[in-house]
C-alpha cells in the first residue's frame, strides 16, 4: 500500500441517501450547448471533421474569430421548460449541463469572467431557468464544468516556467471562484461533472484539486462528485495510486460501456453517450451511424444490469431549439419506459449468470428479478440460473401482469421461463418474483413441472 495524501478518501460506495437516489436513476439526459453550436461543426460552408464543440480547435477558425461568438448568441427559440419537458418525456431521472465548455463561454454570469452570457445579445442567465425548469420537473440537476478553459489567459496545457506556474496561480484561483460561484447560485445542484481534467498542468495539482473538492463537499453536504475531477500525488487519475477510486462513482465510460461486471470494479458509475459517433455540441450534418431508439434503450438496461446509469446526450441548436432527431429519440425511449420503467428505476446488477435473451436487473431492497428481452429465443424457452436456496414464485411479462408464465426447472436451479413469440419489434420484459426457501413462508414450486 502505497502513502498517500491526495488518493481517495474513501473506500466502496458511498451509502448516504443522495447517493442510493443517484444510483437508482438508471437514465440521464446530458445537454451540450454554448457558442459552438451556433456554427454546429460547419465553417465558412466547410465540414469541421471532429467533435462539434471542439471547432475551435480547427486550424480552419482563427480562435479570435470562434470568440467573438459571443456576440451572435441570442437563442430565441430557447425554452427551459421544452428542453425539461422533453427530458420528463423521455424518462430521465437527472441532467448534466455544461455550465462552461472547453472554449470557456459560461452559460451563467460569473462575476470573475467577461465570457459569458451576461455580455452576450441574449444578455440573460441560462443556467437559472433551465435549473429552475429541471427542479420542478423532478429531474435532478448535476453542472458539467471543464478545468480546461481555452479563453481564460492562465490556462496552460504544462508548468514548464516560472511564467507558466505565475498564470496557472490565477487560473487555479479562477477556477475556485466560478465553482464557489456555481455551487451557491444553484445551491439545488446535486453534483458537479468534471471534464478537461487531463493535461499536465491540472494533474500536477493534486494538493490544490484535493482541498478544492473537500472545501466543495464542506459548502455543499452530499455533493455528487465523480472520479474526473483530480489526480492523486502520484499524478493517477480515476484511480489512485492504489487502484482505488478517486470520487463518488467512475466517470470513464464516456462513448463506451462495460461488457461484464468485473469491468465496474464494484464501484458505481456512469455512462455519458452521444447520438452519433462522437458528436457532443450540436453539428448540423449528423454522419456515420446515429444510433436507434432500440440501441439506446438496450444501453440503459446493459448499464442498469450492471449497477450503472446511462445518460444520453442531446446538443441543441445555437437558437436554443432541440433538433426534431432528438425529439423523436425522446420520444420513442419515453413510450418504452412508460410500460417497463420498473425494470430500470431503482434497480441494480442481479448477481446472476448472463443468459443470450438480454439482461437481469433487480428491484434494489426488494425480491424482483427482471429480464429486459432483446432477443427473443426460437423456442420460447428463456434460460435463468438462480442461486441455491432461490425459487421463482411468480413469472409474468410487465406488460401482462396477470397472465401468469409456466416455470419449468429444467436442472437444479435452472429453469426454462416459457413464453411464445411476441409480436412487434420492442424490447419486453418479463418478471420474476423469487423467495428465498430458507425461509419457509409461502410455496416455492422449486420441482414445478409443466
Ligand atoms: C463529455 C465529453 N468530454 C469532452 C472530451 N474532450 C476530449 C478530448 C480528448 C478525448 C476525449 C474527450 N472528451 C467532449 O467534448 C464532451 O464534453
Amino acid at each position: 500500500k502505497i502513502e498517500l495524501k491526495h488518493g481517495s478518501h474513501r473506500i466502496g460506495k458511498r451509502t448516504d441517501e443522495v447517493m442510493q437516489k443517484w444510483r437508482g436513476y438508471g437514465l440521464g439526459q446530458f445537454i451540450h450547448w454554448g457558442l459552438y453550436a451556433i456554427p454546429g461543426g460547419e465553417w465558412n460552408g466547410k465540414q469541421y471533421n471532429g467533435a462539434a464543440e471542439w471547432i475551435r480547435s480547427w486550424n480552419g477558425i482563427p480562435k479570435s474569430t470562434y470568440d467573438s461568438l459571443i456576440y451572435k448568441f441570442n437563442p430565441v427559440n430557447f425554452n427551459a421548460d421544452e428542453w425539461a419537458t422533453t427530458a420528463k418525456q423521455m424518462g430521465a431521472k437527472y441532467v448534466t449541463i455544461t455550465t462552461k465548455h472547453h472554449d470557456g463561454f459560461c452559460l451563467w454570469p460569473s462575476k470573475y469572467t467577461s465570457y459569458t452570457v451576461a455580455n452576450s445579445p441574449w444578455k440573460k442567465d441560462i443556467m437559472k431557468p433551465l435549473v429552475d425548469a429541471y427542479d420542478k420537473a423532478g429531474i435532478d440537476v448535476i453542472l458539467y464544468f471543464s478545468v480546461m478553459d481555452w479563453n481564460h489567459p492562465g490556462w496552460r496545457y504544462d508548468i514548464k516556467t516560472k511564467e507558466d506556474s505565475v498564470a496557472f496561480e490565477g487560473f487555479k484561483q479562477f477556477t475556485r471562484n466560478q465553482l464557489i460561484e456555481l455551487l451557491t447560485m444553484y445551491p439545488t445542484a446535486k453534483g458537479l461533472w468534471f471534464d478537461g481534467t487531463w493535461d499536465k498542468s491540472w494533474v500536477k495539482q493534486a494538493e490544490f484539486a484535493d482541498q478544492l473538492e473537500t472545501e466543495m463537499r464542506k459548502l455543499r453536504p452530499g455533493l455528487i462528485i465523480g472520479s474526473r475531477f483530480r489526480a492523486d500525488e502520484k499524478g493517477k487519475r480515476h484511480f489512485d495510486a492504489n487502484n482505488v477510486l478517486m470520487g463518488d462513482y467512475e466517470q470513464g465510460w464516456e462513448r463506451k460501456l462495460p461488457n461484464k461486471i468485473e469491468d465496474v470494479h464494484g464501484n458505481d458509475w456512469d455512462c455519458v453517450m452521444t447520438v452519433p459517433e462522437n458528436q457532443w455540441g450540436y453539428n448540423k450534418a449528423w454522419k456515420g451511424h446515429i444510433k436507434t431508439a432500440n440501441e439506446l434503450i438496450e444501453m440503459t438496461a446493459k448499464s442498469v444490469s450492471l449497477g450503472g446509469n446511462f445518460v444520453l446526450n442531446f446538443g441543441p441548436q445555437g437558437d436554443g431549439a432541440i433538433r426534431k432527431e432528438e425529439k423523436q429519440l425522446a420520444t420513442q425511449i419515453g413510450n418504452w419506459m412508460k410500460i417497463n420503467k420498473e425494470a430500470i428505476y431503482n434497480c441494480q446488477y442481479a448477481g446472476l449468470e448472463k443468459q443470450d435473451w438480454g439482461y437481469f436487473t433487480k428491484k434494489t431492497g426488494g425480491n424482483k428479478l427482471y429480464m429486459v428481452v432483446f432477443n427473443a429465443p426460437v423456442s420460447g424457452a428463456y434460460r435463468v440460473k438462480l442461486p441455491a436456496k432461490m425459487g421463482i414464485t411468480k413469472a409474468y411479462a410487465l406488460a401482462t401482469p396477470t397472465q401468469s408464465l409456466s416455470t419449468e426447472e429444467i436442472h437444479t436451479n435452472e429453469y426454462f421461463i416459457h413464453l411464445k413469440k411476441q409480436g412487434g419489434d420492442q424490447p419486453f420484459v418479463i418478471v420474476l418474483e423469487t423467495k428465498n426457501s430458507s425461509d419457509n413462508s409461502g410455496n416455492v414450486y422449486d420441482k414445478a413441472k409443466t
